[in-house]
């Protein structure tokens, strides 16, 4: 089975915060955009949203053609969906609603066109369970705001055929995305799993009147916020080991994850974890030394530095504020 990658059409069903980000993202690289949502006033607030994108979308660079007039609202699910060459559902998150609307969509849909959805956790084997062809569904996890930030993560289901995963990846790179495609089907894939940890955490820091929120939003945002930008964890605690990189800084800090500073139960440090995570930062690491990385993440933190003051000055903002 061979899935369309050359996409003219997109179609977005669901246009909230996150449909919306599709829709903008879809006609600043130049596509026809369908939509549909069946709550009252959403065309004019789809539109609306879009105008508020779209002077970072043309900052950011448009396509040739690309016009917030491609886009059209349609009544019904099977209009969306008829002609499209990929489809996006970012309907609410919840399982009995993705179910039904999966089996109309995939239904109406040509049999060819990929199906992703924008859920955030929900196990597509589960809610892609009644779906007509269901070897072309995938989640396709963005990050908000969808027209901006790169990340898409890519779950496949028990049905998916590998064929559309690698289709999948070739439509969202074709939309300026960056995908990663998380091989085991978890609840919360990669990126939610780690967002909600450290949300888990800032909640538990408030209940326990150890910081306000924004304490707790300063100590990421003129910390660790600025290098996770262009940095990992993983690469940036390989740094932190000095010379002698990640088996330095296990040996120095893993012990500390026994101390209850977390809500969080740690894992137990095996040799097998030890080395799984030595091994991961020395691919990352590659040919590249610990100073030639430490150079490399010093010019980046100044450009963030210098990019977020300026950005701050021009919304009258001091750096500290
Ligand atoms: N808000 C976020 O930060 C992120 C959300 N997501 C995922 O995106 C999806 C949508 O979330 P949001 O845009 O935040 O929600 P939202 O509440 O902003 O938008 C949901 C939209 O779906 C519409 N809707 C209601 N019933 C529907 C139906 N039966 N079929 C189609 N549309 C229907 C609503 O009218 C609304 O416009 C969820 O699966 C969520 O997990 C993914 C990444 C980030
Ligand atoms: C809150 N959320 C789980 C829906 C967030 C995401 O899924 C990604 C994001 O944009 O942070």
């Amino acid at each position: 089975m061979s899935f369309i990658t050359e996409i003219k059409t997109f179609a977005a069903l669901g246009s909230g915060v996150i449909g919306s980000g599709w829709v903008a993202r879809a006609l600043a690289h130049g596509l026809d955009v369908v939509a549909w949502d069946p709550a009252p006033g959403a065309e004019a607030a789809l539109r609306k949203r879009i105008a508020n994108a779209w002077p970072a979308l043309e900052k950011q660079g448009l396509a040739p053609g690309a016009s917030p007039d491609r886009l059209r609202f349609v009544a019904t699910i099977e209009e969306c969906v008829r002609d499209a060459d990929f489809i996006q559902e970012s309907a609410p998150e919840r399982l009995d609603l993705k179910l039904d609307l999966h089996s109309k969509i995939s239904a109406a849909a040509k049999p060819n066109a990929l199906i992703g959805s924008s859920t955030s956790g929900l196990l597509p084997s589960e809610f892609y369970e009644s779906a007509t062809h269901p070897e072309r569904c995938v989640v396709g996890h963005p990050f908000n705001p969808v027209y901006l930030l790169p990340l898409v993560e890519i779950v496949g289901s028990n049905k998916t055929a590998p064929e559309a995963i690698e289709a999948a990846k070739a439509v969202y790179t074709a939309l300026g995305m960056r995908p990663l495609h998380v091989r085991k089907e978890v609840p919360g894939f990669i990126a939610d799993r780690l967002l909600e940890a450290l949300w888990r955490e800032a909640l538990h820091l408030v209940n326990d009147g150890v910081a306000t929120t924004g304490e707790i939003d300063d100590a990421i945002r003129f910390g660790a916020g600025l290098r996770w930008s262009f940095m990992g964890t993983f690469l940036t605690y390989t740094l932190a080991g000095g010379d002698a990189g990640m088996r330095h800084f296990m040996a120095q800090f893993g012990p500390a994850l026994q101390l209850p500073w977390t809500y969080l139960p740690a894992p137990e440090l095996t040799d097998g974890l030890i080395d799984a995570v030595v091994e991961g930062t020395g691919e990352q690491l590659g040919e590249r030394s610990i100073s030639a990385l430490e150079r490399y993440r010093d010019d980046c933190l100044l450009a963030v530095l210098e990019a977020v003051k300026t950005t701050k000055a021009k919304h009258g903002m001091a750096f500290s504020d």
